[in-house]
């Protein structure tokens, strides 16, 4: 049985005039990190409504086909339970901040004390989380006057805090500089080697070759591609789709046009490096 399955999904927002998405099918693994890729509006974030359960629950509309998880329809779990299995990163960090709390501290625990947890736990979590995420320095600021970047992390640190076994993370890195992002990446990665599952909608598209297990490609609601990173992202269809390929994929291919393929078509800096150093030592 797969962790997460989705079954011949088609869905219509109660707006909308035509499917967003169309007969999706696909079955995820635990533990893994998958990337969801396409170009603006191909349905990725309604994609990330659907794992995350706000389809059908909050978004209402015509939801055709089954998501399970554990082999269970989400509009059979308990939704509390739900809330507490999935974490949702929305793409805009604005939007998760409460607003009603004082210091970065209280902000990381609110999301604990909804859930009845003893205040000596909630302590010891947010102090582990403030650590683990290398925020000590902003645990007494006020959440409001922070930046795009540092609500970010705090964003995370909310989500990391509540331990959820799944994370949907919708374009973390929009409104950050190459450092931030790196950070955000920093974060992702100490999550998967916490055997997170891990859904990420992210543009740039040489930090899904760097940590994806499997790529989704989305286009016009449709499930185009889909597999190994490494596979999907050395495919020079996606171009015609409107999507990048990692830099390190073009610099395959260019070697492949002058008749000089590398012995392993790379796709990360690291498989480059490598293959690179074996030819020129
Ligand atoms: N609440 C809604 N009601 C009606 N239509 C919607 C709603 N949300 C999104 N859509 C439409 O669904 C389609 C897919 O949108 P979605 O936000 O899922 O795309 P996306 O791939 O995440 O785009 P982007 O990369 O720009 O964030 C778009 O045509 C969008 O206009």
């Amino acid at each position: 049985m797969s962790y997460i399955e989705l079954r011949n999904i088609s869905y219509k927002y109660p707006l909308s005039k035509a499917n967003v998405l169309k007969n999706i099918s696909y079955s995820f693994e635990k533990g893994n990190l998958y990337g969801i890729i396409g170009s603006n509006n191909s349905g990725k974030t309604t994609l990330c409504n659907l794992i995350k359960g706000l389809i059908p629950e909050f978004y209402e509309g015509e939801l055709y086909g089954e998501v399970l998880i554990e082999g269970k329809d989400v509009r059979k779990w308990d939704s509390n339970i739900l809330a507490t299995s999935i974490g949702y990163i929305f793409q805009n960090p604005f939007s998760q901040i409460s607003g009603i709390k004082e210091t970065v501290f209280e902000e990381i625990a609110l999301g604990l004390e909804n859930l009845g947890i003893k205040e000596d736990e909630i302590i010891d979590r947010v102090i582990d989380v403030i650590k683990l995420l290398n925020i000590t320095d902003l645990a007494k600021k006020n959440p409001n006057e922070l930046s795009g970047g540092q609500r970010q992390r705090v964003a995370f640190a909310s989500i990391v805090a509540m331990n959820n076994d799944i994370l949907v993370i919708d374009e973390p890195t929009s409104q950050l500089d190459p450092q931030g992002t790196i950070e955000i990446f920093d974060i992702i990665n100490k999550l998967k080697q916490q055997g997170k599952t891990i859904f990420l909608v992210e543009h740039k598209i040489d930090l899904i070759a760097e940590y994806a297990d499997e790529v989704l490609v989305i286009d016009e609601g449709e499930l185009k591609h889909w597999g190994k990173t490494n596979e999907i992202l050395a495919n020079k269809d996606l171009l015609n789709r409107g999507i990048n390929l990692p830099q390190v994929a073009l610099l395959s291919h260019e070697m492949e046009n002058i008749n000089e393929p590398f012995d392993q078509f790379a796709i990360t800096k690291a498989e480059a490096k490598k293959q690179i150093a074996k030819r020129w030592g």
